[in-house]
């Protein structure tokens, strides 16, 4: 697909907020821009900062509600299965009744000019948007202070950059700078706001250092030392466990590692799905507009985003959002559902599916035909999915509470499905820092177990023989365990599968080699996104192709969902008719439903949902007794 100048422009990522996009939005509104104004100097994010071993700092009052929480996040004493925490904080923000509130803005909308043409959602064409005077003027108002701000800290940050700076010719000696030791971290005479800076500079360093070792590393020093250093640094600037900041160190190149620890220091930008199944972009953005919202269209790679700048109104609270016309979703959530492009009058199951942000995007893309199925084994989360599904009047989807795990024993033969996978979230620490001290070695070895049970699943509840036959795996975490690894295992344990171009416009390759380890050329098909390259939440997703029956051997799966008992790969392939959700030939396809088992099944689900409900399961097998002796 060629790229047009403003695709290419808008690709990738919501537009930060600079100047040059400000100056852009003004031209294209008819407002004079001091073109000779050069760009200033971006200082970091504030953030508030503790010393070592101090734990992680909340966020700072929220001024404008988060996107869609849609990561999960698993207990620390559990495997990720089952999620136990405070379940009105899981539901996320798509959940009405979401308490968030949103800056005040003492900017009059009164009298706000009504002139705003967005590109049709379905047309194609290049057509430029032009936005409303007064979002510019919103817009401008906000980058004006904004970058004032960052002026000032920057000029602060250089002007200690000079004097920290210890030379020795062309060499800095920083691992002699000062020792890093908790006594004069934590010197009660010594001010924190010094020793963060002698942190920051010392990375800096490090990271120059690293860059050009042999012109710029001391005499006698090996890149281990130097490394070493950088990674306690981190730990303690960032507040990282020493555990995950390794972890997370070792995906990148030094630099682009520290950019990655600085953008999980910002939050993203805030992202709105316009639902088409109740409106169009352009009639959301105008009444949102008319209420004081400062926003754009996300980028031509989306015919449904809406990027919010200001909002001077609870974005969970609006009629619009009351009425179902957008979901808050983070920008990167879109991209799975994109890949997966599931087609009006298909059976498509989301697997994880709440709070559903994903699934109401598939039955909008189907425009309310065929059917998802959307499950999620947590009761909870799955309110807040009903909630949505209903606010956004999404009327092809059935909702179930399963352990993924047990499909395609409850279904199978779906022309899609969606695994948008528990996770680690560590893609997603700007949305919740906890992530950086909270996860250990043995998460990142129960999280890829689950996962790759449930990637298997995913595959072998797929038709091959329908009109799709895709899967698509997705997380909202970074590490080479929770992906590749993953989506290599299934390779090797699916030999009917292939990886294919997810077609989505922007992302990174996925590594073929890591640490050692080498996976399939394949692996490349699929696409990474980190912060600090698109400013999108951390993601990553692969889409498979189905090119031949699952073998027989699945239907023989131990109840647990572990691995079959015969490998798959060596086991016969049987080939049988399509198959459909509840019809006759449900299941066919894995090797169909055995009865007996079934029965078994559906006697157990029965006992289950009776204790849940303080009844007791005897009182069945009673009945059925009493049933059989009057027969
Ligand atoms: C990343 S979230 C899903 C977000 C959702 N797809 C969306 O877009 O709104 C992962 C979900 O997996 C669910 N989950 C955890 N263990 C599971 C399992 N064994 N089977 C299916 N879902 C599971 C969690 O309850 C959580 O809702």
């Amino acid at each position: 697909m060629g790229q047009g100048r403003r695709m290419k422009r808008k690709q990738g990522a919501p537009d930060p907020l600079t100047e040059e996009h400000f100056a852009r939005l003004k031209r294209k509104a008819g407002i004079t821009v001091n073109e000779t104004e050069q760009p200033a100097k971006l200082a970091p994010p504030k953030r508030r900062r503790t010393a070592k071993k101090v734990v992680a700092a909340g966020r700072s009052k929220k001024l404008l509600p988060d996107p869609d929480v849609n990561e999960y996040r698993p207990s620390q004493e559990g495997n990720g299965d089952v999620l136990t925490d405070d379940p009105d904080e899981k539901l996320g923000d798509d959940f009405i009744g979401s308490e968030d509130s949103v800056v005040d803005s003492d900017e009059d909308i009164s009298n706000k000019r009504e002139r705003f043409v967005f590109s049709d959602d379905e047309d194609d064409s290049d057509k430029e948007e032009v936005l409303t005077a007064a979002n510019i003027e919103g817009l401008s108002k906000k980058l004006d202070q904004q970058l004032e701000k960052e002026r000032a800290e920057a000029d602060a940050e250089v002007q200690e950059s000079a004097l920290q700076t210890n030379l020795d010719g062309d060499r800095p000696k920083v691992l002699d700078s000062f020792d890093g030791s908790d006594e004069e971290l934590g010197n009660p005479s010594t001010l924190l706001a010094p020793d963060l800076q002698l942190l920051r500079q010392r990375i800096t360093d490090i990271i120059r250092i690293l860059g050009d070792f042999s012109k710029l590393a001391e005499a006698g020093r090996s890149r281990a030392d130097y490394t070493s250093q950088l990674l306690d640094d981190i730990c303690a600037y960032y507040n990282y466990s020493p555990f995950l900041a390794e972890k997370l160190y070792n995906l990148f190149t030094p630099r682009e590692a520290f950019a990655f620890f600085e953008s999980n220091e910002a939050p993203r930008p805030i992202v709105i799905r316009t639902n088409t199944l109740r409106t169009h972009r352009r009639d959301l953005a105008q009444a949102l507009i008319n209420r004081g919202v400062t926003l754009e269209p996300v980028g031509k790679w989306s015919k449904v985003g809406l990027q919010v700048f200001e909002s001077s109104i609870p974005l969970g609270a609006t009629p619009e959002y009351l009425a179902g016309h957008y979901i808050l979703q983070a920008a990167s959530s879109f991209l799975p559902v994109m890949a997966l492009s599931p087609q009006p009058g298909e059976r498509v199951l989301d697997m994880a599916a709440a709070p559903g942000g994903k699934t109401t995007h598939c039955a909008a893309m189907m425009k309310n035909t065929g059917v998802v199925v959307a499950n999620d084994p947590n009761k909870a989360r799955a309110k807040g999915l009903i909630g949505n599904i209903h606010r956004l009047g999404a009327k092809n989807v059935i909702v179930c509470s399963y352990d993924a795990r047990e499909f395609p024993r409850v279904m199978g033969g779906f022309d899609r499905v969606l695994l948008d996978a528990p996770c680690s979230g560590t893609g997603v620490i700007a949305k919740d820092p906890s992530v950086k001290t909270n996860k250990t070695e043995r998460d990142f070895m129960t999280l890829p177990h689950t996962q790759k049970q449930l990637l298997l699943s995913a595959i072998d509840s797929v038709n091959h023989a329908g009109t799709g036959g895709y899967i698509v795996y997705s997380t909202c975490s970074v590490t080479v365990e929770e992906n590749e690894q993953v989506v290599a295992y299934a390779l090797s344990r699916r030999p009917n599968v292939r990886l294919v171009d997810t077609e989505l416009p922007f992302g990174k390759e996925g590594f073929t080699s890591y640490m050692g380890k080498t996976f399939d050329p394949s692996l490349k098909l699929t696409r990474r996104y980190y912060p600090h390259a698109y400013n999108v939440d951390g993601f990553y997703v692969a889409k498979f192709k189905k090119i031949g029956p699952t073998p027989a051997s699945v239907s023989m799966r131990k109840a647990n969902g572990d691995e079959p008992l015969i490998p798959a790969d060596k086991a016969p392939i049987v080939e049988t008719g399509p198959a459909s959700i509840g019809g006759e030939n449900a299941g066919g396809e894995f090797g169909g439903f055995d009865e007996d088992e079934d029965k078994e099944y559906m006697e157990r689900a029965k006992r289950s949902a009776m204790r849940r409900r303080g009844l007791d399961p005897r009182s069945l097998g009673r009945a059925r007794s009493e049933r059989k002796k009057s027969a």
